[in-house]
C-alpha cells in the first residue's frame, strides 16, 4: 500500500515535469500512448528490454512503437490500441522491474508522444546506384566465407580491414603503385562484373579491393573516396548486415541510405567525386522511411530503430594513374587550390552564396534573437543626424541600430530576406524605416541619395579585396558630398575584447590540428569560437539551437560556417582611402575595427 502511494506520487511529479520540458499532458483517461516515467535512454534502457518485458508478462499483443530521446531517462511506447495499452500499464505500472535493483516502473497515459522524426528533403546524390538482392543468399555465405577472418588482424580504430591488388595506405589514403600485393582480387568476384553487365553497366574488372569488417558499433567517418589514386567508379558489395549510409554534400545537404545486406552499391559521377559517405558507429540504425510530402518523395528518419548484425563490405576500386581530371573541384585533390586572398570573383560569389547568404538565410531568427541593443559606438555616431536628414543602415540586419525617429526618413537595407523580415518586424512601431532588399555590390539606390550610412559588421563577409573595396565603393556612391559613413568590421585581434574565452583559448594552444574545409576549390580553416583568430579568411562556426526547431535536417550535426575575412589594423582605413573618403575617426573597439569617414 505504501509503494502504491509511493509510486502515485513519483508519477504526479513526473507527469507535472513532462508537463513543464516538453509540453506533453499526462492524463488518467487511459489512450494508445503511455510513458515510462523512470526509464529510457539514459538509464541504459533498450527497446528490446521493453518487448522482453511484454514477453514475460505473457501479454499478446503488437509491440508498441518505441520512442527514446537522447539524453532522456524517460521514453514512450505508442501501442496500436488503447486496449493494449491499458493491458500493458494494468500489468506492469508499480510492478515490472525498470533495473536490477528492483526498481518499479512506473508509468503514464500521455496525450501526444514528441515526434522525433527527421525530414530528409534532399534527392540521392546522382551517379549513386543502389542495386538491391544483387547476389543471393547462397551467394552470400560463400563470399562471407571467402573473406571473413578471425577478429585479430587488421585492427583500425573503428573497423577491421583487409586488402587485395594494392594496399590502401591510410595516412595517406592512396596506394603505391609500384608495390602491388601478391595477393590479387579473388576470382570468385568475377561473377559480380559479369552480372553488372546484365543491368547495362560495363564498368571492366577493377583492380584494388578493401574488405571492412565492422561489429555492431563501429562504423566508418565521412569521407570522399580520395580522387587521385581512383578512378570513376566505385563499388561497394554488403554482406551480412543492413547499414544506413549517410551522405553528405558540402552545400548542406544530407541523404541517409539503407544499404542492404546482398546489394550492390554504385558510386559514380557526384556520388563518387562531390559527395562524402559514411556510417555512423552505432548498435542500431534508424529505420527510415519514404514518404511523399507536398506531392515530393521525401526520406523521414523516422524514430524506430533495427539492430545492426555484423556487416563486411567489398569494396572495389579501380586505381588511377595520372592526376584526376573530373569536373567537382571541391572535394578534388587534383585540383588546383586557391588561396583565398586573392579569389576570382566568381568563386568569391560561390563562397558567399554558399557560406554568407545562405547561412544567414537558415539562422535568420536565432541570429536575430542574439543581437538586441545598438552598440554604444553607433548610438554616439548617430547623434550627428540632424532632423530632415536620409540615413541608411546597409547591411541593417534585425533593425536594432534604427533610430526611433519620425523627424529623418531611414532606409534599412539588408541582402538576407529572412533578416529584413526580422527587421521589419522589430521596427514595427519605433519611429519608420523603409525596408528594401539590397546587395552592397549592385544596390539599386540612386547616387549621392544619403546624408548618413552605417555599415555595422557586413564588409568582412565579402571574401576578395576587390569586393570589400567595391562595398566601400557603393557606399561612396550613395553618400552625397559632405555626407558621413560608420564602418565596423571584425578584428583579427582579439585580445582586446570579451570574446576570448581563456580556457578555451589555452585548450587551442595545446591542440595543432586544426579542421579545413575545402569550398569551391579554397581551403578554409574551421575557426575555434571564443579562441584568438590565427588567420584572416576563416569559417566560424555558428551552431543552431535545435535542428528539430525546424524538423529538416540539412545536416547530421547542427552547426553551420560563417565565412568571415578579419581585418589587420588600418586595414579598413586603407579601403575607404582607396574608395576615395578621408578618414575622420579611426578607433577599435569590442574586437572591432570602427571608421569614421567622410565624402570629399
Ligand atoms: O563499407 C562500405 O560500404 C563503405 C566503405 C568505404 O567507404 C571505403 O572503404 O572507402
Ligand atoms: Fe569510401
Ligand atoms: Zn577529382
Amino acid at each position: 500500500m505504501d509503494e502504491e502511494k509511493k509510486t502515485e506520487r513519483k508519477r504526479r511529479r513526473f507527469a507535472a515535469r513532462l508537463k513543464s520540458s516538453k509540453g506533453i499532458t499526462c492524463s488518467e483517461v487511459p489512450g494508445p500512448n503511455i510513458v515510462l516515467c523512470n526509464a529510457g535512454q539514459a538509464t541504459g534502457l533498450e527497446k528490446d528490454a521493453i518487448f522482453d518485458l511484454i514477453k514475460e508478462h505473457g501479454l499478446s499483443i503488437p509491440l508498441p512503437k518505441f520512442i527514446a530521446e537522447k539524453g532522456e531517462s524517460h521514453c514512450f511506447l505508442v501501442f496500436d490500441k488503447t486496449e493494449n495499452a491499458q493491458l500493458f500499464y494494468n500489468t506492469c505500472n508499480g510492478k515490472a522491474k525498470a533495473d536490477e535493483n528492483g526498481t518499479p516502473l512506473y508509468l503514464n497515459f500521455v496525450e501526444k508522444v514528441p515526434n522525433t522524426e527527421i525530414l530528409c528533403p534532399h534527392e540521392d546524390p546522382k551517379g549513386l546506384l543502389l542495386l538491391n538482392d544483387f547476389i543471393s543468399m547462397e551467394e552470400e555465405k560463400q563470399f562471407i566465407k571467402l573473406f571473413d577472418w578471425d577478429s585479430e588482424s587488421n585492427n583500425l580504430k573503428n573497423r577491421q580491414v583487409r586488402h587485395f591488388g594494392y594496399e590502401f595506405r591510410y595516412g595517406s589514403n592512396d596506394v603505391d603503385l609500384n608495390n602491388p600485393l601478391i595477393e590479387k582480387i579473388p576470382e570468385e568476384c568475377d561473377v559480380l562484373w559479369e552480372r553488372l553487365k546484365e543491368h547495362g553497366l560495363d564498368v571492366g574488372v577493377p583492380d584494388q579491393l578493401t574488405v571492412n569488417k565492422y561489429c555492431p558499433g563501429q562504423g566508418i567517418p565521412s569521407h570522399v573516396d580520395k580522387h587521385s589514386p581512383f578512378g570513376d567508379t566505385i563499388l561497394s558489395l554488403s554482406l551480412g548486415s543492413n547499414v544506413v549510409m549517410d551522405w553528405k554534400h558540402h552545400s548542406g545537404k544530407y541523404v541517409p541510405t539503407v544499404v542492404q545486406a546482398r546489394s550492390l552499391l554504385v558510386m559514380r559521377d557526384e556520388a563518387r567525386y562531390d559527395w562524402q559517405h559514411g556510417i555512423q558507429p552505432r548498435t542500431w540504425d534508424p529505420v527510415i522511411e519514404n514518404r511523399v510530402e507536398n506531392s515530393r518523395n521525401i526520406k523521414v528518419i523516422t524514430s524506430d530503430t533495427v539492430p545492426r548484425n555484423t556487416r563486411i563490405s567489398l569494396t572495389f576500386r579501380w586505381t588511377r594513374r595520372g592526376p584526376c581530371e573530373c569536373k567537382y573541384k571541391t572535394l578534388c585533390d587534383s585540383a588546383e587550390k586557391v588561396s583565398a586572398d586573392n579569389l576570382e570573383d566568381e568563386l568569391a560569389s560561390n563562397l558567399e552564396e554558399l557560406h554568407v547568404h545562405q547561412v544567414y538565410e537558415q539562422i535568420a531568427g536565432h541570429f536575430s534573437t542574439t543581437r538586441h541593443k545598438p552598440w554604444p559606438k553607433v548610438v554616439q555616431f548617430m547623434e550627428r543626424v540632424t532632423p530632415g536628414s536620409v540615413v541608411m543602415d546597409l547591411g541593417c540586419g534585425n533593425g536594432k541600430n534604427i533610430l526611433k525617429r519620425d523627424d529623418i526618413v531611414q532606409i534599412a537595407g539588408e541582402r538576407s530576406s529572412g533578416l529584413l523580415s526580422e527587421c521589419k518586424e522589430h521596427i514595427r512601431g519605433i519611429g519608420r524605416a523603409d525596408c528594401v532588399r539590397l546587395d552592397l555590390l549592385n544596390a539599386m539606390l540612386k547616387d549621392e541619395a544619403a546624408d548618413i550610412v552605417i555599415c555595422i559588421a557586413v564588409i568582412h563577409h565579402f571574401s576578395s579585396k576587390a569586393r570589400r573595396l567595391q562595398s566601400i565603393s557603393t557606399i561612396h556612391r550613395l553618400l552625397r558630398k559632405g555626407g558621413s559613413a560608420l564602418i565596423t568590421v571584425w578584428a583579427k585581434d582579439q585580445t582586446k575584447s570579451n570574446y576570448l574565452c581563456k580556457s578555451k583559448q589555452d585548450q587551442q594552444n595545446e591542440t595543432q590540428a586544426e579542421t579545413q574545409v575545402t569550398v569551391g576549390g579554397v581551403n578554409l580553416p574551421v575557426h575555434e569560437n571564443r579562441t584568438q583568430f590565427k588567420h584572416q579568411d576563416l569559417l566560424v562556426p555558428w551552431k543552431l539551437r535545435k535542428v528539430s526547431d525546424k524538423k529538416l535536417a540539412n545536416a547530421p550535426d547542427n552547426t553551420l560556417l560563417r565565412y568571415y575575412h578579419v581585418f589587420e589594423e588600418n586595414e579598413l582605413d586603407e579601403l575607404c582611402k582607396e574608395a576615395n573618403f578621408a578618414i575622420e575617426d579611426s578607433f577599435y573597439e569590442e574586437g572591432n575595427w570602427c571608421v569614421v569617414c567622410k565624402k570629399k
